[in-house]
């Protein structure tokens, strides 16, 4: 079985400092894959150039088995990757339904936009009761829900969350897991940066530890969390 995304020896390079160091992995449908690691590692680098805003100085990213090379962003997009972006950028002055239906900008399905609105609404209640308020009066949470509800609302087959738990409140972190959770439940499949390495290997089947733009331990989700060195540099454990 040929995997959606392929991910092979990239590398990107902001001026002369590569910030990606020729590293390698995949993602199956229907997967949760995790990207952790400290601050710089390299993780949304990775997103990024997997989104097209960033162009790799080496390697191949294959997407359902065809080369990613040279897309604009805005096709990625329409070949089935989103990308809900480290630090959220929603669009404060739109309301939250406009917001949402940014994210469906490629669109013009009336009534699957409208199925999708409000399928959004019945994964966030908060963002429905909401609809008609500008979401810069949404709590930190509350907008990380809106990055995630945007960016499914192009139907992505690879939904790309980076740092979804940043900032937010335990209980609200708690949430967004969940939600991530119940999004794979519905077939979605999920490539997740989280610096959070706790709540991101308890949910993802597979896991790649990035330090300083290389990955340096892969394994599942159960292993890597059970893993020493990990538990140690990551988990906070002597
Ligand atoms: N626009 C930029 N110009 C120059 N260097 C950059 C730029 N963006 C990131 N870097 C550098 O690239 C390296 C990787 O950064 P990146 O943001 O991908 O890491 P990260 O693992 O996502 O960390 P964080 O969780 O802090 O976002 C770091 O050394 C960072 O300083």
């Amino acid at each position: 079985m040929t995997a959606l995304l392929e991910v092979e020896d990239l590398r990107v390079a902001y001026g002369k400092i590569e910030a990606v160091k020729g590293i390698s992995f995949s993602v199956d449908a229907g997967q949760v894959v995790t990207l952790i690691g400290t601050n710089g590692a390299g993780k949304t680098t990775t997103l990024r150039t997997l989104s097209g805003l960033l162009k790799p100085i080496g390697g191949r990213i294959l997407f359902e088995g065809k080369p990613l090379a040279n897309i604009p962003a805005h096709k990625i997009v329409a070949l089935g990757l989103a990308h809900s972006p480290e630090g959220r950028h929603i669009f404060p002055r739109l309301t939250i339904t406009e917001n949402l239906l940014l994210g469906a900008y490629l669109r013009n399905d009336k009534a699957g936009i409208e199925k999708d609105i409000q399928r959004a609404y019945d994964l966030f209640p908060i963002l429905g009761e909401r609809r008609k308020q500008a979401a810069g009066t949404l709590s930190g949470g509350e907008q990380q829900m809106l990055a995630m509800g945007r960016a499914l609302m192009s139907q992505p087959k690879l939904l790309m969350l980076d740092e979804p738990s940043m900032g937010l409140s335990p209980i609200m972190m708690q949430k967004i897991m969940e939600t991530i959770v119940e999004l794979k439940a519905s077939g979605t499949t999920i490539l997740l940066v989280e610096q959070n390495a706790q709540a991101a290997l308890s949910l993802a089947d597979q896991g790649h530890v990035m330090e300083i733009g290389k990955i340096v331990l892969s394994g599942t989700g159960a292993d890597l969390l059970h893993d020493e060195s990990v538990r140690k540099a990551y988990l906070g454990e002597d």
